[in-house]
């Protein structure tokens, strides 16, 4: 480590704080120290293979003077920080009294209280674990201090000291849910890529961009398998990848929902240090654990302990052992401390939660770490935590004071200012080149959709062979269309009921991190499912036009693809509204549920066509089905088609040799093809429409979404 007290430089090393001066004789705090680093160092195996920086690691913890006042930003400190990515804000967060119920499930009225005014504080620059029972209420509480719900809360969150600006907060703040949720079919590089481009815009060129990934794979021990496709990857490398997504665009608050779920003891271990390093950067980093191990457990700065709704301990991990004892809870030696607090309040035991809420005011109080139980147990300099927060945030305000100035943040239009880095047009390009990439690797999708195409298109042919020009079978003929019909139904809508629902649960993690906006995505999967359906499309009906000897005149082709086309459209959208509202399996139901009356409403009237009753007739006209039929049925016989040939017939008459005939004993008499095409693009307008609101809808209404669940409810019980 260069020891000169004139190498005070934070900008030559593209802002990161590097600040040399000279030591002293080594003491006993530095040996300390060094030892602390040296086992931190080995807790991250990882980097090893791939950081070849692993020797600074030591660095992330500042290095004091001997005798040096504590408060003071110590001047020999050499902080590593990831030196290529924009620098953020270090913010505190500061919880008083917060309160969250929601409507008691089963029950007409009443409320169930789930956080009881609790409060709290996470710094920058510190591991917060909060740890509770199942159903203690930790996921609820991460997701009201991430602004994910907000709905039934009360009480007050501030950063720094002032209330959040939940907009402003939200850009600032990445969420890393506990599903390994990573957009599949892509190198780890091209993941890190998009993600670079959407979350950091035009702030860094792109070489900046590359070389701010580089950094971020780097420190979490990702290099080796920048190459490696998402789906390959272990579970401790999506994990990391999922933290390294995030970390591009350097969010200064990080909340992390049972990070180590799924992962082996060793994948813990690295995962605790790793997210314990990018603390020491100046992060505040919150997660949700289970039962940690006592070597885990002792790594976190600070552990947040809920039960029943109510906080029973805040402060140093090593500090849970003397706050128990203090209660006359006494863990035994060698006893795992996390797994003794969580038995001391739960089962029989449940009474301690209301001793051990009351001791620590429901978070009010925070157990700080004893500098001699720190020393006793080897755990580093417990003041240099204590500076660390302070450097970080003094040297970040220096960067961006906003944050911290109220007058500012009153001036400043948070609508403008806080907008996405990227403009709509750039998301939706980005977005669109991701799915296309997608769709071209995911080549089992596209065989089987192949396979599906041409089989069917086969099959349908072949049960119709030569009807398209027999006037004997006009009726198998229109058997034929209806299979067109149902086969375009089927196919797409069944496919956004299917894979919806998973795309959703992706879109709400990139959303919700603010990457993109709704409506560029939506615009992005709109138009990237059109090439593939075009050109399936395109096979499934010349094989089937063919096979089923329809007139052989390219206008009417063009015309009978057209409206198969256009039914698939409006049905792609029918099931992106089931898809954005219902689960698979509800979907599954859902979907055949809804289209089934259409369909029946489609094919009513056949044979009697002029005689369709007027209501009967109205009702026709909702079902989209019934425009797609006729407009398929209509390619094939209308558009001035002359008399049909009865084939084989000997006296050469067949009731339904004219065209016009059938059409009108369908019920198809007056319309055109193109007026149904319109009517079917209009619908396909509306269902996609709805379906965008249906989405926007889920996505902005926090997970329980009130009114959909409540018809889920009606479905279920029918
Ligand atoms: N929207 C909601 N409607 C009804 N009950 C809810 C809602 N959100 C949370 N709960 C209930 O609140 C309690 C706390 O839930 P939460 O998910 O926060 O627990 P947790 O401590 O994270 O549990 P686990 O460790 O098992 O994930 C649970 O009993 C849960 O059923």
């Amino acid at each position: 480590m260069s020891t000169s007290s004139s190498d005070i430089d934070s900008s030559k090393e593209g802002g990161s704080f590097v600040i040399d001066t000279g030591s002293g004789s080594i003491t006993s705090s530095d040996k300390r120290r060094q030892a602390s680093c040296k086992k931190f160092q080995e807790e991250i195996p990882f980097m090893d293979e791939d950081c070849e920086e692993c020797g600074d690691v030591d660095c992330h913890i500042p290095r004091r003077r001997p005798h040096e006042v504590v408060t003071r930003i110590p001047n020999q400190v050499k902080i590593k920080t990831l030196t290529h990515l924009a620098k953020r804000p270090a913010i505190d967060i500061e919880f008083q009294d917060l309160s969250y119920s929601v409507r008691n499930p089963g029950r007409r009225e009443g409320r169930r209280t789930i956080l009881k005014a609790v409060s709290g504080k996470f710094r920058a620059g510190e591991l917060t674990a909060i740890l509770g029972p199942s159903g203690a209420g930790k996921s609820t509480l991460m997701n009201i201090l991430a602004g994910y719900v907000y709905a039934g809360v009360s009480g007050t969150v501030k950063t720094n000291g002032h209330p959040r600006q939940l907009k402003f907060f939200n850009k600032l703040s990445s969420y890393i849910m506990q599903e390994d949720l990573i957009q599949p079919f892509l190198t780890v590089q091209e993941a890190m890529e998009v993600a670079a481009n959407l979350k950091l815009g035009d702030e860094l060129k792109f070489p900046e961009k590359q070389l701010a990934i580089d950094e971020v794979l780097n420190t979490l021990g990702l290099l080796s398998c920048r190459n490696t496709r998402t789906e390959c990857l272990s579970g401790g490398q999506r994990k990391r990848l999922s933290i390294a997504l995030e970390l591009v665009n350097n969010p200064p608050v990080i909340f992390l929902d049972e990070p180590t779920t799924g992962l082996d003891v060793v994948a813990i271990k690295q995962c605790i240090s790793l997210l314990k390093l990018l603390a020491r950067q100046g992060r505040t980093i919150i997660c949700t654990i289970h039962q940690p191990t006592a070597s885990n457990f002792q790594l976190f700065d600070q552990v947040y302990v809920l039960a029943k709704g109510q906080c029973v301990y805040q402060g140093a991990s090593q500090q849970v052992v003397p706050f128990m004892s203090s209660v006359g809870l006494h863990c035994p030696k060698h006893y795992n401390p996390a797994d003794y607090v969580l038995e001391m309040i739960q089962g029989e035991y449940a009474e301690n939660v209301r001793i051990l809420s009351a001791e620590i005011q429901n978070g009010k109080l925070s157990k700080k770490l004893d500098p001699s139980v720190a020393a006793g147990e080897g755990v580093s300099d417990p003041d240099s935590l204590k500076s660390i927060a302070k450097i970080c945030r003094r040297e970040s305000v220096a960067v961006m004071p906003a944050v911290f100035n109220h007058a500012l943040m009153d001036s400043m239009d948070i609508n403008r200012d806080y907008e996405f880095p990227t403009s709509c047009f750039q998301q939706f390009g980005i977005l669109v080149q991701r799915l296309f990439l997608q769709q071209r690797r995911n080549t089992v999708s596209l065989g089987i959709q192949l396979f599906h195409h041409l089989f069917s298109a086969v099959l349908i042919g072949g049960i119709f062979v030569q009807t398209g020009d027999d006037a004997r079978r006009p009726f198998a003929n229109v058997k034929f269309c209806l299979s067109i019909l149902v086969f375009f139904l089927y196919t797409h809508i069944m496919t956004p009921v299917l894979l919806f629902p998973t795309a959703v649960k992706l879109l709400k993690r990139e959303y919700f991190n603010r990457w993109y906006g709704l409506k560029a995505y939506y615009l992005a999967i709109t138009v990237a499912s059109v090439p593939s359906m075009f050109c399936f499309s395109l096979i499934f009906c010349l094989v089937s036009y063919l096979l089923s000897s329809q007139p052989l005149e390219p206008s009417r082709f063009i015309w009978f693809f057209a409206a198969s086309v256009a039914v698939g459209l409006v049905s792609e959208g029918h099931g992106m509204i089931v898809g954005s509202v219902f689960s698979v399996m509800n979907g599954s139901i859902v979907a055949p549920a809804s289209f089934s009356p259409l369909l029946a409403l489609a094919v009513y009237g056949m044979g009697h066509g002029g005689a369709i009753e007027q209501s009967m007739s109205f009702l026709m006209g909702l079902s989209y089905l019934r425009y797609g039929l006729v407009a398929i049925t209509d390619s094939l016989y209308g558009h001035g088609r002359p008399l049909l040939s009865c084939l084989d017939s000997d006296f050469d008459y067949c009731h339904y040799k004219d065209p016009e005939l059938l059409l009108r004993d369908l019920g198809m008499a007056d319309t055109t093809t193109l007026g149904q095409i319109v009517a079917l693009l209009g619908f396909a307008l509306v269902y996609r429409f709805v379906a965008y609101l249906a989405l926007r809808y889920r996505l902005t209404s926090e997970f329980s979404n009130q009114v959909l669940n409540y018809i889920a409810k009606i479905l279920r019980h029918k």
